[in-house]
């Protein structure tokens, strides 16, 4: 240990005792603080602060920063040591400097965006542009109140003054446990500028596979709630995420980032519980069979099939010109009488319905409409005459008022969905909208209706009629809409959201490159930034991989080279590990040979490791045949909301967002990936969620875009061997 190293570790144990010694100090006093349990309002606001406090206190008491940053602001004449941490904690005495410094602070950016030099470097401060020399970038690593370890990444004093990715290399190096975990003390300089972005506006962030995005958006998500606390709550922030396994492993970032009541959920979920459909959404067995399970026999694929045409501007056109079209027909064309002899004319109603209330959306116009004939009816009806002539005209006008409102349309969006699908008739449906649908899609589709089926494809169409005709309510709205693997989301998906957000708040994060559900998804992201005015979006590019290593990239951006062609190449992080290993299953056999893969890497205290297959049913095949010869591992089917990590079986298409110490790709031949665009992305998918180790098995030929053994640069990608025992 050289004399410097020891005397930095020596001045950061003791830092950290009086840290500690503070921080325990303020903890206890808050705990000494009777709670308070009464009824007065203000007092419960106060203690709910309190009890937040306790919280965060107790978790800053185990850990309290991870970095330190040295300042010296310009003109200040005082370098500064900087401590950062999950949690700021303010020192008692007032106008001091902070104890500890909230990662999400405007001075604390500096220790993610200034990457070296000599330079003076900025950040941006609510009181303007902040210049100043930094001197030392130190990353501490705190566990349970221990000092472990102690790494400087930038020391102007020393003659290595080069940023190194060390420590960053360090903490990937770790293998991973069933859920995704913070990053704030290794956050990127390109991933910390999209954390920090601007509120207002909607971000579209390309990001290769591993690079952070999921990480990325939680994070942001902590950063918009601390820098706009006035502005935005909460409970009005949510992440849409592609199902519920995956937010279960997600769901530990956000609670570690002292961040809780953000919604996470599915779109089907959000869409359904809007639409307060009670009837269960088509099963996606059906949607993923045609389009992943019989790899030869996949419809081929274009802007008409169903997922592409539902998801698409020109339906969600379609639907507004009808709608708006419908308000003419939406009176019904008769006089109302309520008994012979009384009549509220058709224009008088046409008058209250397309003037008075032409500001209200559909179904309310109507239900103002009918309360206000109710009310005529009454005031008729106080009209002097004989009791009997009353009694008889009150029950004529409560039987006619019925049979009048059914004559109205219905503004309810299943109802006038069936209508445009002419599964029912009504909706006043123009015969050149239905023709504009294409032909397979109108099958389709009513077919589906006519047995009362839903698909999720369906869902932003109905949502969308749901806005038309009932409009959105505040309590709906959102501060901001994070949509993680986006490239499934389609343009319909994106610009229904928008319409429940102010000030087009998004994070779009995706990679064309994983986009393996192009039967519904996007191509391209123009097709998303064209939906927002051209000052109110911006477009970024991860192009970093943090995950695995610089094999298993090598390998990967091989695949999407020669296999997608216009795939985006990742660049790796330099962390270096096995080669991947492409290999024949031996002569004991498919199941064996796993077996021996699936041991090999067990002793290598991998946490977790997967075995990717084709399909579904491979999966479940495999599974059992390893179920019998004693494994315990987990079926990933899709029906799952709970990834606990440990050995794990799956169909590669399932295994996007997840990742993996050690992944086995089974079956890597040219029967299971042909040679198509979509084949290369699944296999990219599935190589791209290994951290540590990759193999991938085939009895035959491997596919031509996986069989690389150099890339183009004449470096070794894969190796046919297995490891020595
Ligand atoms: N700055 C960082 N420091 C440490 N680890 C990081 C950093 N950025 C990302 N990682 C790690 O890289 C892995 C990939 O992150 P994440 O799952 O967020 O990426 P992604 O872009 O969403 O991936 P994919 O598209 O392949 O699902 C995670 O283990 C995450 O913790």
């Amino acid at each position: 240990m050289s004399d410097s190293f020891q005397s930095a570790y020596q001045e950061e144990e003791y830092r950290l005792e009086r840290t500690m010694e503070e921080v325990d100090r303020q903890l206890e006093r808050l705990r000494n603080f009777p709670v308070y349990t009464g009824h007065d309002f203000t007092e419960q606001v106060l203690e709910a602060g309190r009890e937040e406090r306790r919280t965060a206190l107790s978790k800053s008491a185990q850990q309290p920063y991870f970095g330190r940053l040295d300042f010296e602001e310009q003109g200040s004449g005082a370098r500064k040591p900087l401590y950062i941490g999950k949690i700021g904690v303010d020192r008692e005495e007032v106008g001091e400097n902070p104890l500890v410094i909230d990662w999400r602070a405007p001075v604390a950016s500096l220790f993610y965006s200034f990457t070296g030099g000599e330079a003076s470097a900025t950040y941006e401060a609510p009181e303007g542009l902040i210049e100043g020399l930094v001197y030392l970038k130190r990353n501490v690593v705190i566990r349970q109140r221990i000092l472990e370890r102690v790494a400087d990444t930038y020391n102007r004093d020393s003659d290595q003054p080069a940023v190194s990715d060390e420590f960053l290399v360090y903490r990937l190096g770790e293998n991973k446990d069933n859920k995704l975990r913070d990053i704030v003390s290794t956050i990127q300089a390109e991933q910390d500028q999209i954390i920090r972005a601007a509120r207002n506006t909607a971000l579209i962030i390309q990001g290769v596979a591993g690079s952070g995005k999921t990480t990325v958006a939680l994070h942001r998500l902590a950063f918009l709630l601390y820098q706009y606390k006035e502005q935005v709550s909460a409970e009005k922030m949510v992440i849409f995420a592609p199902n519920h396994m995956f937010l279960d492993y997600i769901s530990d970032v956000l609670p570690e980032l002292g961040v809780g009541d953000i919604q996470q959920q599915t779109f089907p979920d959000w869409a359904m519980n809007l639409l307060s459909l009670e009837m269960p959404l088509a099963d996606t067995a059906e949607t993923l069979h045609t389009w992943f399970e019989t790899p030869a026999a996949r419809p081929e694929l274009n802007d008409d099939v169903p997922g592409r045409y539902k998801g698409s501007i020109r339906f969600m056109e379609l639907i507004k010109e009808w709608l708006s079209g419908m308000e003419e027909d939406s009176v019904p064309d008769m006089d109302f009488s309520p008994w012979d002899g009384a009549v509220l004319s058709k224009a008088e109603i046409e008058g209250w319905f397309g003037d008075e209330y032409k500001h209200y959306p559909l179904a309310k116009r109507k239900e103002r409409v009918m309360a206000r004939i109710h009310r005529w009816i009454e005031m008729e009806l106080k009209k002097p005459a004989p009791e009997a002539v009353r009694k008889d005209r009150k029950k004529k006008a409560a039987s006619r008022e019925k049979a009048y409102a059914k004559k109205w349309p219905q503004y309810e969006p299943l109802t006038l969905y069936k209508q445009l699908f002419k599964v029912i008739k009504g909706g006043s449906v123009p015969a050149s909208a239905q023709q504009a649908i294409p032909k397979m899609v109108m099958k389709q589709t009513a077919a589906d209706l006519k047995e009362n089926r839903v698909r999720e494809e369906d869902l932003p169409a109905l949502v969308y009629i749901h806005t038309l005709v009932n409009d959105i309510e505040g309590n709906e709205r959102f501060d901001h809409v994070v949509i993680d693997e986006a490239q499934d989301f389609s343009p319909f998906h994106v610009a229904l959201l928008d319409q429940f957000v102010k000030g087009h708040s998004f994070t779009i994060l995706g990679d064309l490159s994983q986009g393996i559900h192009e039967y519904r998804g996007v191509h391209a992201w123009g097709e998303m930034s064209s939906l927002f005015p051209t000052e109110q979006n911006a477009y970024f590019a991860l192009t970093r991989s943090y995950r695995s290593t610089m094999e298993i990239i090598d390998y990967a951006n091989t695949i999407l080279e020669q296999g997608v062609k216009s795939g985006i190449t990742a660049i790796p992080v330099f962390r270096s590990g096995d080669s991947v290993r492409t290999l024949p299953y031996g002569s004991e056999g498919r199941t064996s040979s796993l077996e021996r893969a699936l041991k090999l890497l067990t002793v290598k205290d991998y946490r977790t490791v997967s075995i990717l297959t084709r399909t579904l049913h491979e999966a479940k095949a495999l599974h059992r045949e390893l179920e019998q010869a004693g494994w315990d591992l987990n079926l990933i089917d899709g029906g799952k909301k709970e990834y606990t990590g440990g050995h794990s079986v799956l169909p590669v298409y399932l295994s996007k967002g997840l990742e993996f110490d050690a992944a086995i790709v089974a079956d890597v031949d040219q029967t299971h990936y042909l040679p198509n665009a979509g084949d290369a992305k699944l296999l990219y998918v599935g190589c791209t969620r290994a951290l540590h180790e990759l193999w991938l098995f085939h009895e035959g030929d491997l596919p031509a875009y996986a069989s690389a053994t150099h890339n183009s640069e004449g470096e070794l990608v894969s190796i046919q061997e297995w490891p020595e025992v």
